[in-house]
């Protein structure tokens, strides 16, 4: 088979993209917390409101690396983060619960979130999500460009230039290709699978404005800044 390389360009995009990627931290500190202890419904979702508030913080200065989102029209800069947000929060749960844990954390962490006030009913297509990511064993450059690649959507709500964000995205696919054939040569389809990963991402997230408006408590208080992203109250 011919040898796959990547070109100069692809290897400082990627750099770039990791780098940024890498720079935010928040997951460790919430999987470190609730491997500490069962927490109430309550402080569950305060806690996911903590989490999600600054976890769109930090997906904005992420966006900002990827090389031409810049260049985008305002709106759609703006149209894409919306539109991805979400996403990108399970993503990153998805890549923090299946992250390298001492034994036993795994289960701890699996059994605090069942616990933590999110309804029965979602529970069986999340953590089928969560371990579905989990057994691609993705290195931390396919997980930083799958989340590129995840903003990167040009089929968002209220995207004008379509054009402009698909050429974004496939420069991004471009790499991502090169990558998965590079780290996982002995998986012809592991591409694919990797792709298809984001269908099932999107399912999911469609049952997100559902999970928090029917967390088991009364009450739900949001930040202005999550009913704008969240689509709840
Ligand atoms: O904070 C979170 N995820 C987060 C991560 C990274 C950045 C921002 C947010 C929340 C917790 C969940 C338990 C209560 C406290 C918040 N979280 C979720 C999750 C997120 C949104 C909805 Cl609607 C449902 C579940 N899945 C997780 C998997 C993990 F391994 C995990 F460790 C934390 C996880």
């Amino acid at each position: 088979r011919e040898k796959v390389e990547m070109t100069k360009e692809q290897r400082a995009l990627m750099k770039a993209i990791v780098d940024a990627y890498n720079r935010h931290q928040i997951p460790q500190d919430v999987a470190k917390k609730l491997l500490q202890e069962q927490y109430s419904a309550e402080e569950n979702f305060l806690l996911l409101t903590e989490m999600a508030t600054s976890q769109v913080q930090v997906l904005v200065e992420f966006t900002k690396n990827i090389p031409g989102f810049l260049s985008l029209d305002r709106e759609d800069q703006i149209a894409l983060l919306k539109g991805s947000t979400v996403e990108a929060m399970f993503l990153r749960s998805a890549q923090v619960f299946s992250r390298k844990m001492p034994n036993g954390h795994t289960v701890v962490l699996e059994e605090r979130i069942r616990k933590s006030g999110i309804p029965d009913e979602f529970m069986t297509p999340m953590f089928n999500f969560y371990k579905s990511i989990g057994e691609l064993h993705m290195v931390q450059e396919e997980q930083a460009i799958l989340t590129a690649i995840t903003i990167l959507m040009p089929d968002r709500p209220y995207v004008k230039d379509h054009q402009a964000v698909e050429r974004l995205q496939e420069t991004m696919l471009n790499v991502l290709r090169k990558l998965c054939v590079l780290q996982h040569p002995q998986e012809q389809q592991y591409f694919a699978r990797l792709l298809g990963r984001l269908t099932e991402l999107r399912t999911l997230s469609h049952y997100h404005a559902e999970m928090l408006t029917s967390w088991k408590m009364n009450d739900h208080k949001f930040t202005p800044l999550l009913c704008e992203i969240w689509d709840v109250q």
